[in-house]
């Protein structure tokens, strides 16, 4: 198992803002987690990052605790939000930073970033601008190309489709479904365009005020009933 949620609490001022008994999560999994503004999403995600520690309970990563370990960071990768970036160096500079720390050479990088040249639409590499100055929809795609440099067996995106155009989007789409077929990658996705996630997504998890409400295996018949869930 990739991933075990135990007894996961955390609230804000008296407002419970995750609370998740017990969720399980295999190898291989592409999961979508939606859920209306506030519902828990993110600060889920940052609990799994050890960004932020839950009130009670625990995550379990391959079995151990992501809390008080270091092990997971080795085969996780995450794109939540710009705070990710270091957004006084050119995307190039970042690339090979990230690389760095992978144990990859300069070579290595480049390499790897033929690959994203469609990806990237030409608006990335090479144009001499410092991240903090590319639109979000350009930082979002140099913080999800940096997250997959890693090789993670574990990926986390919170809302990665958010402010990327229609053709990118679609590409992100199927590159996260070859790197599932091919790698076995596990991954967790938020995001509030149905559309995206019941076509992606293998496994539908929906929060409310911090619980599950609905855990489902993905089916022609999933967007419908997202959609009239959300409508009533
Ligand atoms: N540091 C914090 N201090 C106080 N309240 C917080 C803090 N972080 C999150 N919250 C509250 O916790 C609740 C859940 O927020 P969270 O960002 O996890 O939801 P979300 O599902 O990701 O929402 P969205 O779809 O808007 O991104 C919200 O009511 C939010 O205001």
């Amino acid at each position: 198992m990739m991933l075990a949620f135990k007894e996961l609490k955390k609230s804000y001022a008296g407002r419970t803002v995750v609370d998740i008994k017990d969720l399980k999560i295999e190898a291989g999994e592409t999961i979508g987690l939606v859920g209306n503004n506030g519902a828990g999403k993110t600060t889920l995600f940052r609990i799994l990052l050890d960004l932020i520690r839950p009130d009670s309970g625990e995550i379990l990563s391959k079995e151990v605790n992501v809390a008080g370990s270091s092990e997971w960071k080795n085969y996780t990768a995450s794109y939540l939000d710009e705070g990710f970036l270091i957004d006084y160096l050119t995307p190039e500079e970042y690339f090979i930073f990230i690389g760095s720390l992978n144990n990859l050479s300069i070579a290595d990088v480049s390499e790897y970033l033929k690959n994203y040249e469609e990806f990237f639409n030409g608006e990335i590499l090479n144009r001499g601008k410092y991240i903090r100055d590319f639109s979000k929809g350009n930082q979002n795609k140099v913080g999800i190309a940096a997250a997959l440099m890693q090789k993670p067996e574990l990926l986390v995106l919170d809302e990665p489709f958010a402010n990327l155009d229609p053709t990118t989007q679609i590409r992100l789409k199927s590159h996260i479904k070859a790197l599932k077929s091919s790698q076995r990658l596990t991954t967790l996705i938020s995001s509030h365009d149905l559309n995206h996630v019941t076509d992606v997504c293998d496994r539908i998890i929906l929060l409310e005020k911090g619980i599950v409400i609905k855990d489902f295996y993905t089916d022609e018949n999933s967007l419908k009933e997202l959609e009239a869930y959300f409508s009533e």
